[in-house]
């Protein structure tokens, strides 16, 4: 393997006649007058004689045909390997032509590879193309992980991509892009299970319910134990919001995720609302101002009054007439109303019955905690909760600071898929505020994002230019190819590969490295509850069914036709499944059907019986 062709000092096309090169394998260039070089093939062709080399001009020019020419390669007759190397670090003079290339060995790689040690890092992957340095790799780094392939589960032979956590603290936040079926969603369940070895305090929103780690891939034999490190709780049946604890700015902010408020029903929470309302408190008083801006005018509702029935009926319409003089100039009636639909509907989505205590225990025990929902509640409740523990943390790091005493609250990571949804581009949301908050001051703080989208180009691009560690997975679409393009230190050549990526291969983009990583995500320990083929479903339902069925009749074998009405009685009282004869007749048919039992005619009529 030889330098050919004219030279810079950034970049290199080398020449063999036996050694196919693969894209993103690392090179050593002996040039003569400097230093050894190291470089990454950005660029990889083969050449032989039926596809004439001068033809072919689009990479090779025409200095490396005349080069490999003079280096004594017979372009002609030969099958050559050319590819084109990016130096890691610019060299000191153009690199000299003709220059020896051999592979580096690991230790002189091991540093730009390994960017921690496998206890603390995440040991997410393997570093594609890597097998031959890693053949003399530090025994640690050997068989971590597995990765899965089409083949099945296959043993390490690369270099592990351990990511390292805490260079994390001055480059904070992930991101996590890739098109449908890329391999997002696993890439993100293995972060997560690296986040649990490593007792990181951590909150997932999952509005696909597929966050969970109790079940094990069929490819896996031995299973690996998550249940102590995380929980999965769903938003207003597990966890949502004290109400008494709202401040009206958390109130505004609920109230606007559920539909946006208007400027005049942000006064009227403003004015209305409270410190320690419970949910009825407040409800009752928008609820009492409503039901007297109806009657229209103060002697209406004095009328009222005095046509009470009882002295409840009295009271009531007094405290209506209180309120009405109070606030119906500031409060209008529209408003008012607009409050307390939106109100209603979180009532109804069961937010105000339970509280986020779960949650706060939950990250100070270094677990993840997953939130359950659909994106609408999961936008709502993340936004009150993000604030809420987010100023928790920036409180307790304040008071460290003043030197004053605090309760302490851990520095924790916030992971999202569908992050667009939360943090859309072009307009505001109430999450949104937050997350930007936290993308542009978390690090300060120690509380980090990891976001996954489909769409990058959906997500606000201020919120992008803060993620500074990217995966990109497969994507086709020519868009978020673009911002892709835009948001990282991708290559020319590396975009282009992004729509034929393979499912679970990935680029990393790192500011921490400076450079991008081609890996592969390893297998994960753990399964999405809803990894079963929707069809495979179906037949294991029937097939329990039947088997059931199967199990209740057995012990009555043989049923001769005129015994049907029996044993659907006697199957009721067992069972306290209701058969007619005709009922029973086809499920016993359909049981035949399907080869648990026989059906024979006899002298008295048919019968089924056991095969
Ligand atoms: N690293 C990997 N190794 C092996 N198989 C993988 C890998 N990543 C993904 N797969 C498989 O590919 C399929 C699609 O992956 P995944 O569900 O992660 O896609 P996705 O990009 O999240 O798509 P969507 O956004 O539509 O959910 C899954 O069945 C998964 O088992």
């Amino acid at each position: 393997m030889k330098v050919v062709g004219i030279t810079t000092q950034q970049e290199v096309f080398v020449g063999s006649k036996d050694r196919n090169f693969r894209i993103n394998e690392f090179l050593i260039i002996e040039d003569p007058y400097q230093d050894d070089l190291i470089g990454e093939v950005v660029e990889a062709q083969t050449f032989n004689r039926y596809i004439p080399l001068n033809i072919y001009g689009d990479m090779v020019d025409a200095s490396v045909i005349e080069s490999l020419k003079s280096l004594g390669y017979n372009i002609d007759e030969d099958t050559i390997y050319i590819s084109k190397v990016r130096l890691l670090n610019e060299a000191l003079y153009p690199v000299q032509t003709g220059s020896d290339i051999r592979l580096p060995k690991f230790s002189e790689v091991k540093e730009i590879m390994i960017q921690s040690t496998r206890e603390e890092g995440l040991v997410l992957g393997v570093i594609r193309n890597t097998d031959d340095m890693a053949l003399d790799m530090d025994e640690e780094f050997k068989d971590i992980l597995y990765t899965f392939e089409e083949r099945g589960l296959v043993p390490q032979k690369e270099i592990p991509y351990i990511m390292d956590l805490r260079s994390q603290h001055h480059y904070p936040h992930i991101g996590v892009f890739g098109g449908s079926g890329s391999g997002k969603s696993f890439g993100l369940r293995v972060i997560l299970e690296e986040l649990m070895n490593q007792n990181i305090p951590t909150i997932v929103l999952d509005p696909h319910f597929e966050m969970d780690f109790s079940e094990t891939p069929d490819y896996l034999k031995e299973k690996k134990d998550f249940n102590d490190s995380f929980k999965c709780l769903q938003v207003g049946v597990h966890i949502g919001v004290k109400f008494e604890d709202l401040k009206s700015g958390d109130l505004k902010n609920l109230l606007d995720a559920s539909s946006h408020l208007t400027d005049s029903m942000n006064n009227v929470v403003d004015i209305l609302f409270k410190p320690r309302d419970s949910y009825i408190s407040f409800a009752d008083r928008l609820r009492m101002l409503t039901e007297a801006q109806e009657e229209g005018n103060i002697e209406k509702i004095e009328n009222r009054i005095i046509s009470s029935g009882d002295a409840e009926e009295k009271k009531a319409w007094e405290k209506r007439k209180e309120l009405f003089l109070n606030y119906d100039k500031t409060c209008p009636y529209n408003s008012v109303r607009g409050i307390l639909w939106r109100l209603k509907r979180l009532e109804n989505e069961g937010i105000f019955s339970k509280d986020i205590k779960e949650i706060e225990i939950g990250l100070q025990d270094g677990k993840l905690m997953v939130l359950q929902g659909n994106t609408r509640i999961l936008q709502v409740f993340s936004t009150y909760l993000l604030n809420n523990l987010y100023h928790k943390r920036r409180e307790y790091k304040d008071a460290i600071y003043k030197k004053i005493a605090a309760e302490y609250f851990p520095p924790f990571i916030i992971v999202t898929d569908e992050a667009h949804n939360f943090a859309p581009k072009g307009y505001d949301s109430p999450s949104k505020s937050i997350l930007k908050e936290i993308s542009q001051e978390g690090r300060k703080y120690g509380v980090f994002l990891i976001l996954a989208t489909q769409r990058p180009t959906l997500l606000d691009e201020t919120i992008t230019a803060q993620l500074n560690t990217k995966f990109i997975f497969r994507t086709v679409r020519a868009s978020d190819i673009k911002t892709i393009q835009e948001e990282t230190d991708l290559t020319v050549e590396e975009t282009r590969r992004l729509p034929y990526l393979r499912t679970g291969d990935v680029f990393i983009s790192s500011a921490t490295l400076g450079r991008t990583v081609y890996g592969r995500i390893r297998a994960a320990l753990t399964t999405s509850p809803h990894t079963l083929n929707p069809f495979d479903e179906l037949k294991l339902k029937t097939k329990q069914k039947d088997d059931g069925l199967f199990n209740d009749i057995k012990e009555k074998l043989p049923i001769n036709e005129g015994d049907l009405l029996d044993t659907a009685m006697e199957l009721e009282r067992d069972t306290g499944i209701t058969y007619t004869i005709q009922s029973l007749e086809e499920k016993l048919n359909q049981m035949v059907q399907k080869g648990y039992i026989e059906k024979e005619d006899t002298i008295f009529g048919y019968r089924y019986k056991n095969k």
